[in-house]
């Protein structure tokens, strides 16, 4: 029998996530307003039951791959063709998402573009890989208890894991997957994010970002988590219904928003984790600009996005290396949770993210992301040290 979880999302109007002092009094003010609360966000607004299965999803990958992490060894590190590396629980994670996806959304055609495919694991080398992987989604699912189901086999893996190879686009309804963003923050132990969001029309309409390492409390000014840190945040969002974030482990949802900073010389900025991904020389030059006085804030995945979107930080600088293209599902989920927290996302130029144009984003020069007060003079010193950088080649 599929037992199916009912996440109730209650509306918890004007309150924001903002200090680490500051959580548990939000924990304890939700759980008295939703108690009185007569209208939630989900009798009023479409998409909830997929919210509730992406949320379920990722929730459950997200198991996987802590699993997989504390485990991990060298040998699950395999070298795709871009060199970058794949673990069992990228694919495994993949797999879980698309198979409960499926089965939370059964009587719908059902569409999924996700970063990894099968192609590796048909190799006759990687029969044990397989195996590992098969295990390990059917011991995450058997031990989630919430579906009666007979063990996957090795073939209905990699068919859940090939589902993901639509191209998406602007028509009809596509699921975007990032099973693990930030692999190599995985892989070292650092931050990572199950990214997954849903397109209708070419839009974001909703998103689940879950970040099993990232601290509940702020991490603003917070040069390492302490060892006993809480850690695994689970971000939200829904088309015009702002933004939560929830325990990964349960607790009730709080609405998270954006810091209200104005005031550059207060602001801090995010940027990737990994130097080859971002040009790093024109960040700390448009900071620079800016009056930014703090040092870059450098945290692996979207789990970027998710700590914008409660104040952790005021500005995200992501300018990756020439000739590179971003992927939608490096971007999805994160830009609904930003955006619906009141946040601002655009390339270079100011434009807009287009997530209809298939798997990816047609970008000037780079994505940034800030409040809409910070918005015009970040783009003005973002096109001056632009301009800058070009004239100095
Ligand atoms: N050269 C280059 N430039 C820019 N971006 C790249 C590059 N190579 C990879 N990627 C993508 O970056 C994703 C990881 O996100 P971040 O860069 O934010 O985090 S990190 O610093 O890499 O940890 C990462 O996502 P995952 O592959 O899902 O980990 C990549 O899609
Ligand atoms: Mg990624
Ligand atoms: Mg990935
Ligand atoms: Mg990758």
């Amino acid at each position: 029998m599929l037992i199916r979880r009912l996440v109730t999302v209650r509306s918890v109007e004007h309150s924001s996530y903002c200090s680490v002092a500051s959580f548990s009094t939000y924990l304890s003010v939700c759980r008295r307003r939703s108690s009185c609360c007569s209208s939630s966000v989900s009798c009023t607004m479409s998409y909830h039951k997929e919210l509730a299965a992406a949320k379920k999803a990722a929730s459950v990958a997200a198991r996987l791959c802590q699993k997989v992490q504390t485990e991990l060894l060298k040998s699950d590190v395999q070298s795709k063709s871009d060199k970058s590396p794949v673990t069992v629980a990228d694919y495994g994670s993949q797999a879980l998402v698309s198979i409960i996806l499926q089965k939370e959304l059964s009587s719908e055609s059902f569409s999924l573009v996700a970063e990894e495919d099968s192609g590796d694991l048909r190799k006759d080398d990687a029969k044990e890989i397989l195996e590992r992987i098969t295990k390990l989604v059917n011991d995450t699912l058997s031990s989630d208890g919430s579906y009666d189901f007979s063990p996957f086999s090795t073939e209905n893996i990699l068919a859940s894991i090939d589902s993901g190879k639509s191209d998406g686009g602007p028509h009809g309804r596509h699921w975007v997957l990032d099973p693990i963003d930030g692999t190599k923050g995985f892989v070292r132990g650092d931050q990572y994010a199950i990214a997954l969001a849903l397109l209708e029309e070419g839009k974001v309409v909703l998103g689940v970002l879950a970040c099993p390492n990232l601290p509940l409390e702020s991490i603003a000014g917070v040069a390492k988590t302490s060892s006993d840190a809480r850690v695994g945040c689970l971000f939200f969002a829904k088309v015009g219904s702002g933004t939560y974030m929830e325990s990964l482990g349960g607790s009730d949802p709080v609405k998270v928003h954006v810091t209200e900073v104005e005031n550059p010389e207060e602001a801090s900025f995010f940027e990737s984790f990994e130097a080859a991904h971002s040009q790093r020389d024109l960040s700390s030059l448009i900071a620079e600009k800016l009056g930014v006085k703090a040092p870059p804030v450098r945290i692996d995945s979207q789990a970027k996005y998710g700590a914008l979107s409660r104040g952790d930080g005021a500005i995200y600088l992501r300018f990756p290396h020439k000739g590179y293209r971003e992927k939608i599902w490096d971007h999805a989920a994160g830009y609904i949770v930003v955006t619906e927290a009141g946040g601002v996302a655009s390339d270079a130029s100011g434009n807009p993210l287009d997530f209809s144009k298939g798997k990816y984003l047609d970008l000037d020069t780079g994505i940034i992301v800030t409040n809409g007060k910070l918005m015009p003079l970040l783009l003005k010193a973002v096109q001056d040290s632009i301009n800058e950088k070009t004239s100095t080649l």
